[in-house]
């Protein structure tokens, strides 16, 4: 795909709902523009060393610069890692300084005096270091990167200053707090997998600080703890509360430039002013001595003040081994939830509501067979939707079953293909219905036979690239035309009888976890 493609492609994923005419405007003038590892170098030496690929976002003048990058870069960079199935960093650039060129530091006077015109806050920081008309501060892209203190953090002190700041904070976090507008309850699909940590981030975002507090929440990769913790966030958000997402990263690197700049005051006003802090991959403090100390007497004061604490890992807090005790206690104070690899169905369900989303009409069979191939991560299922746009608009051809195969198996992303095959899926059926293979595929016309022969010869249509033929000579020699005729009729019954598509389910289910 080149730049130009992926950036089409990009905002065709991108939910225009919520952007003002203005940035559409701009975002559909941008240009995207691949750089090279020697360029993301220069310009963001700690991002260069990550694997990641880097593009710069050309848009038309400093105020597109500005607010693409405070409001939009992270569902961007969302958006394009979906599309590329790579982590994505982006640089917005307004035109004047979009080649990819970067440029030199400016004299350190020039960043203080910046700086002490918008006070730093964790949700900011990115946006102000890497601010369009002062592209040099893209050295300092990354809050990991230290960079000199200024002047307004050293003359931080005075009650009256943190009275002002603090405010100042709130205002902030209310403005920037960087939740992803994609991430809220409505777009959450409710399943058997998830049900009891929506239900928690639910009664969480109505009445913080009063049901359950901390709320931990876990799960695997790409299961939808992040989606929930935001979803929290928005709720805080349009209630008026004081919200902060952060990553255990985030906050570490926070912690560990207050420690060196001396700011730690400005650190824990800023953490101790919030009404809901919402902490992603806490797994990650454990075994940083200062940060598990920092966070101890952060929770603690929150927790005095009855403010709602939101915690996502990937495992339980038993099971995060050098956690410090005291820490480990405390997440086990509230509601722990975990979220499971959802089923075939909700699977299904997610595809169904990403793919209208999107506007992008695809056909249910073509949804199963997604998530037939996806079972564990809802971030890859949702990239193999993308990927399949994206396969379809760069081919300009109708989206067919033969299209969605090959589109998927292109990308290396239907690693199944070659292991299922028509006789597995033959077996798997006969083990459902509890027959022996042999009858299935002969000539037997009982009811109690014919019914899984046509389910068998439809999902092997549907999981295989097997002729109508060679299923017909599988199953005793019949023709093609019977053979298609049994997976229309199957086809066709499973939108009206709930029972046969769940049982279809259960088979392909069990087929994929085989
Ligand atoms: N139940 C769901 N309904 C709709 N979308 C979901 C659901 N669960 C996850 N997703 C989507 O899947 C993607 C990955 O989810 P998310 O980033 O929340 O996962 P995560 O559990 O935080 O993963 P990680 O451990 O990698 O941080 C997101 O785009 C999210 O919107």
């Amino acid at each position: 795909m080149n730049t130009a493609t992926i950036w089409r492609t990009t905002l065709a994923q991108l939910d225009t709902t919520s952007i003002d005419d203005l940035t559409k405007t701009w975002l559909q003038d941008a240009h995207l523009i691949e750089l090279t590892a020697e360029a993301l170098h220069d310009i963001a030496p700690g991002a260069a060393e990550q694997d990641l690929l880097a593009f710069a976002l050309q848009v038309p003048n400093d105020l597109a610069g500005d607010i693409i990058e405070t409001r939009w870069q992270q569902l961007l960079e969302d958006i394009l890692k979906d599309v590329l199935g790579q982590p994505v960093i982006l640089i917005v650039r307004p035109s004047a300084h979009a080649a990819p060129v970067p440029e030199t530091t400016p004299p350190i006077h020039e960043q203080e005096r910046e700086s002490q015109q918008a006070p730093r806050t964790g949700s900011q920081s990115r946006s102000h270091h890497a601010a369009p008309h002062n592209n040099h501060n893209n050295n300092a892209y990354y809050d990991n990167i230290p960079r000199p203190p200024t002047q307004s953090e050293f003359s931080y002190a005075s009650p009256e200053t943190l009275e002002d700041w603090e405010n100042e904070q709130r205002a902030n976090m209310l403005a920037h707090n960087r939740l992803n507008p994609r991430y809220t309850f409505d777009a959450f699909i409710v399943g058997n997998s998830n049900r009891l940590a929506h239900a928690a981030s639910l009664a969480v975002a109505e009445a913080p600080g009063e049901s359950y507090n901390p709320l931990f929440l876990y799960g695997g990769v790409g299961l939808g703890k992040t989606h929930l913790l935001h979803a929290i966030g928005h709720q805080g958000v349009q209630t008026g509360l004081a919200v902060l997402y952060v990553s255990s990263e985030q906050f570490t690197n926070e912690i560990v430039n207050a420690i060196r700049y001396r700011t730690t005051e400005e650190f824990r006003a800023k953490y101790r002013s919030v009404d809901i802090l919402l902490v992603d991959d806490i797994q990650f403090i454990a075994g940083k001595e200062s940060t598990e100390e920092e966070f101890f007497h952060t929770f603690n004061s929150l927790y005095e003040m009855s403010k709602q604490i939101v915690i996502c890992s990937d495992r339980p807090p038993k099971a995060i081994l050098s956690l410090e005790e005291r820490l480990r206690s405390r997440f086990e104070w509230g509601l722990i939830a975990d979220i499971q690899p959802p089923d075939l169905e909700t699977r299904m369900a997610i595809l169904r509501v990403k793919a209208d989303l999107l506007h992008y009409h695809v056909p249910d069979e073509i949804i199963a067979y997604i998530a037939g191939r996806v079972q564990t991560n809802i971030r890859e299922l949702e990239g193999c939707l993308n990927r399949l746009m994206a396969y379809q608009q760069l081919h300009r051809i109708d989206l067919t079953m033969d299209v969605a195969r090959s589109a998927i198996s292109s990308l290396g992303t239907d690693n199944r293909e070659p292991t299922l095959n028509s006789l597995q899926i033959a077996q798997a059926v006969a083990d459902y219905y509890h027959i022996s293979l042999e009858a299935m595929c002969g000539k037997q016309r009982d009811k109690y036979i014919v019914t899984p022969r046509q389910i068998a010869m439809y999902l092997i249509r549907q999981e295989t690239s097997t002729s109508l033929l060679e299923i017909g000579q599988l199953f005793g020699g019949r023709d093609h035309s019977t053979v298609l005729h049994s997976c229309e009729k199957i086809d066709r019954t499973i939108n009206v009888n709930q029972t046969l598509r769940r049982e279809i389910l259960a088979i392909r289910d069990q087929l994929m976890r085989e």
